[in-house]
């Protein structure tokens, strides 16, 4: 069966212990809807490895990350800053997927 959303693979631990709560990714990604349950997978390999429910999705502008954002990936918010650059260059309008692990 096909995955509703993917990782990738080096974020699995850590989704997989809770440590990970929430994604943010770009408008392509902004339709996830609370309650809706995700199969999720690996970016890489497409295997999927846990469920998550969606509870939110919420518009934040680059700028607007702070230090609450950063804990809920369990990464600085230099790091946080560095990995979005990395996948979406340039992109302002960015969207927070907060979610929470259900099997
Ligand atoms: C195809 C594609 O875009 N895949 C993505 C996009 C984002 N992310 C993670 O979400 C957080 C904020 O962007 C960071 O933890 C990212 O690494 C991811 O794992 N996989």
């Amino acid at each position: 069966m096909q995955n509703d959303i993917t990782f990738f693979a080096r974020f699995e631990p850590d989704i997989l212990a809770g440590r990970k709560t929430i994604t943010i990714r770009d408008a392509a990604e902004s339709h996830f809807q609370p309650g809706q349950r995700l199969r999720t997978g690996r970016y890489e390999d497409n295997g999927y490895f846990c469920t998550l429910e969606v509870i939110s999705t919420t518009p934040v502008a680059l700028n607007e990350l702070n230090d609450e954002h950063a804990r809920q990936e369990n990464m600085t918010l230099a790091e946080l800053r560095q990995v979005i650059a990395e996948i979406y260059p340039g992109l302002n309008e960015l969207y927070v997927i907060a979610f929470k692990r259900i099997s």
